[in-house]
């Protein structure tokens, strides 16, 4: 298969695209990608080290209110279909896949005028501006929750996978996720983590409870604060520590997170979608901690479907602080009973087949092509 990807910003919708890529070359050895993202998006760092071939389009998003910049991102847009059907034209895909983000507007915009079948996936039970925008000019949309075909009236075929990063992570050696954090094999660890980006509110939490670690014996934490927060939280950090102790490990940023995430015996994060998808693929309890900075609140309304299954607590940004945020850990840490419940209720809402049944219908848009 010939396979276009797009999709950016933050890595919630970058990973859902290598992951179908994944599974491609699983299935289909000796397909060939283009991954098309933005100049300046994660994905322009990302992609590369995924050792996808890459090329770039200069785009920005729509701002929602009224703005002068809409006009020169109108301009962008155009420009960027223009680029697009250039990279089409020479790479002759069988299908695109779009993953969202504003980047792939243009990109799935070209393939459709090109006559070429697309599919978008959009991860959120709310969806971006841009997926809804493209839905109408789609062959198919693949959503993430059960019922949320509605939110795509326009299309001409919805269908509900889940999100395809469910069965990266479900095929992750745990043993190399433990060797990735220096940790004996079978340790308990607590991964605390503010989405792909980072969150200052998580990190001044991770600082302010750093004091109470040692009291949970047994138990590794690791840190992942964001590349732009690593510095100043690792020093507050050692200021009121001293030294790092040998049960606590603080990173900007885990490349290999579905090996990590396998290691992982409790999450506290955000609640972006790709990671809630990974995180109940694997059957991990969680705390979360939704950020109030999204469109429509769509991450509090992720993190109450979690929460009302069982599976969940959470922690809006407003009441959190270390010595909450430590309590929720302690009470959950210290007992397995309420660890397994946990597990098994994040379990029941997982979908691990996600990729195998976005591939099985980009090859029937491949055949659509073909034909
Ligand atoms: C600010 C913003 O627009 N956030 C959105 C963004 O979140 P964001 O990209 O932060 O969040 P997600 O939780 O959805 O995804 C993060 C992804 O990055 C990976 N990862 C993260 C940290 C790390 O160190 N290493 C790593 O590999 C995770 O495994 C996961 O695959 O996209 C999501 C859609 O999917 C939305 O629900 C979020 O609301």
């Amino acid at each position: 298969m010939r396979v276009v990807l797009s999709g950016g910003g933050t890595g919630g919708h970058i990973y859902p695209a290598v992951a179908v890529a994944r599974q491609i070359e699983k299935e289909e050895p000796g397909s060939e990608f283009l991954y098309i993202g933005g100049k300046r998006g994660l994905e322009s760092k990302l992609i590369p080290q995924e050792e996808l071939p890459f090329e770039s389009i200069d785009i920005t998003g729509f701002r929602r209110s009224l703005s002068a910049e809409n006009v020169k991102t109108i301009l962008r847009f155009l420009q960027g279909v223009k680029t697009s059907k250039r990279l089409l034209k020479e790479f002759k895909p069988d299908v695109v896949v779009g993953t969202g983000g504003y980047v792939c507007g243009p990109v799935v915009y070209a393939a459709s005028k090109l006559g070429i079948p697309s599919l978008i996936h959009e991860q959120n039970a709310i969806p971006g501006l841009t997926n809804t925008f493209l839905s109408r000019y789609v062959e198919t949309v693949a959503v993430s929750f059960e019922g949320s075909e509605s939110a795509f009236p326009k299309a001409r075929k919805v269908l509900y996978t889940g999100n395809p990063r469910a069965t990266t992570v479900h095929h992750a050696s745990k043993e190399r996720g433990f060797a990735t954090l220096g940790v004996p094999m079978g340790s308990k660890v607590v991964l605390v983590v503010g989405g792909s980006r980072g969150a200052k509110a998580i990190n001044d939490a991770m600082i302010d409870m750093a004091g109470h670690l040692s009291r949970l014996k047994d138990v590794h934490f690791v840190y992942v604060t964001g590349d732009t927060y690593f510095e100043q939280t690792r020093s507050a950090v050692l200021e009121q520590l001293g030294t790092m102790p040998n049960y606590l490990h603080i990173l900007p940023y885990v490349h290999n997170m579905p090996e990590v995430l396998a290691s992982t015996s409790l999450i506290v994060n955000r609640a972006g979608a790709s990671f809630l998808a990974e995180t109940t693929s694997l059957g991990i309890p969680s705390i979360l901690i939704p950020s109030p900075n999204v469109t429509n609140n769509h991450q509090e309304a992720n993190a109450r479907t979690l929460e009302k299954a069982g599976a969940s607590r959470m922690i809006l940004e407003p009441q959190l602080n270390g010595e909450k945020l430590f309590g929720a850990i302690e009470q959950i840490m210290t007992d397995p009973g309420v660890r397994r419940d946990m597990a098994e209720a994040s379990r029941t809402l997982g979908k691990p087949d996600s990729a195998e049944l976005i591939v099985e219908e980009l090859r029937r848009l491949s055949a659509l092509r073909r034909k």
